[in-house]
């Protein structure tokens, strides 16, 4: 399709400019070669390698978190904690349901988010619309740091932290984020004493370093794609914070990466919510828990929605291993946001945890 043909629909005045970003990069890609008179696009552009092993077949741990509550018995607890601490080690990332959440606080918010993304684009740039607040900016589309094709994003977000939603001007949208965040929060706080207590430790350290000022929520959507060939909703990467909880709706694309290396897809189910592991968790359990790669693969039909959580700690908290001898030299989540943020700059890719090894 051509840049701006003047056979294309009108762009949705909601919508970021993506195609002419996308149009950008592809011009800074190595040239098309051409042997037997018709045109290859090089291997080193293919988005993904078609040798590139993915396991379709396999699912990700469904864990019913109903065991946790005092009302189960011990041996359901018991049995629940290991099936979480499990999924933790080997895939990173896991499933729940019966999670607690009301299915009216996860509706409501999704209405809301489809809401906000609605907004004329112009009003999204400028601060937001809807989720204008008191602080900075929080939308963003595409990846602004992306040098080529493969580093840019189709898709757009709003990113706000948790401790600023209160600045919400529209009623609405506040009240709905309000009632999410406040759930998931406890959720989050459940999930993080289960995976310190099988490592021998209290959930104490989260519950003191991580507050409502400290998470962010991340909201974000994946409009329809016709280039889903060159280019991912979100590209491969490894989540900063301890973990996160993501909320998808039923078009699916979410892939994480096995311990083996396979990429997996994580079938979207309406009951569960999708929990993985970030990077200071992995640091924090010396490498027991496992920050997953993940990945959005683009719909060319259907938009997609999602929510992320970011269970995050304060700046200064001091990420330091509860196993010895440590494999990560101690950091502040601080020093490491700024180290992602450099990465990203300078080359558009994160390089994460590596930096941090002893
Ligand atoms: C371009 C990028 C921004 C990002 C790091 C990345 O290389 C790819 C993923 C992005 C992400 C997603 C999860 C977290 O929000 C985040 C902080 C992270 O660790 O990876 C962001 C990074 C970011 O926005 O700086
Ligand atoms: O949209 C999704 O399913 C995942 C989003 C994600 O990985 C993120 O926001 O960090
Ligand atoms: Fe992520």
């Amino acid at each position: 399709m051509e840049a701006h043909d003047s056979s294309e629909p009108p762009l949705d005045s909601s919508e970021p400019p993506l195609e002419q970003t996308l149009i950008t990069l592809r011009k800074n890609q190595s040239p098309e070669i051409s042997d037997d008179g018709r045109n290859h696009r090089p291997a080193e552009t293919l988005l993904i390698p078609e040798d590139e092993e993915s396991r379709e077949f396999m699912v990700l741990p469904m864990i019913d978190i109903s065991r946790l509550s005092f009302e189960a018995g011990h041996a359901e607890r018991t049995e629940c904690e290991e099936e979480i601490a499990e999924a933790a080690r080997h895939w990173g990332f896991f499933q729940v349901v019966n999670h607690g959440i009301p299915t009216q606080v996860i509706e409501q918010m999704t209405v809301e988010q489809k809401k906000a993304f609605r907004q004329p684009f112009e009003v999204k740039e400028a601060g937001g619309g809807k989720l204008q607040n008191r602080q900075a900016s929080s939308y963003r589309w595409g990846n602004p740091a992306a040098k080529c094709l493969r580093q840019m994003f189709w898709s757009e977000e709003f990113r706000i932290p948790t401790g600023d939603i209160y600045g919400i001007e529209d009623q609405s949208l506040r009240s709905a984020m309000e009632m999410y965040a406040t759930a998931v929060t406890v959720l989050a706080e459940k999930i993080a004493g289960v995976l310190a207590g099988n490592l021998g430790t209290g959930g104490s350290y989260f519950r003191e370093n991580c507050t409502v000022r400290t998470c962010h929520l991340r909201l974000n959507r994946y409009p329809p794609c016709p280039f889903s060939e060159e280019v991912f909703g979100i590209v491969p990467h490894t989540d900063s914070d301890f973990l996160t909880i993501v909320c998808q709706d039923a078009v699916g694309g979410l892939q994480l990466m096995k311990d083996d290396g396979c990429w997996v897809s994580v079938s979207p189910n309406p009951n569960a919510l999708v929990i993985n592991i970030g990077d200071m968790l992995e640091a924090w359990s010396n490498g027991a828990y496992k920050s997953a790669r993940h990945r959005v693969i683009t719909s060319l039909e259907e938009e997609r929605f999602s929510i992320a959580f970011f269970y995050c700690p304060k700046s200064e908290t001091v990420i330091r291993s509860c196993i010895s001898p440590a494999i990560y030299r101690d950091f502040s989540f601080r020093e490491y946001q700024l180290q992602v943020q450099k990465d990203v700059r300078a080359t558009g890719d994160k390089v994460g945890l590596k930096r941090f090894l002893v």
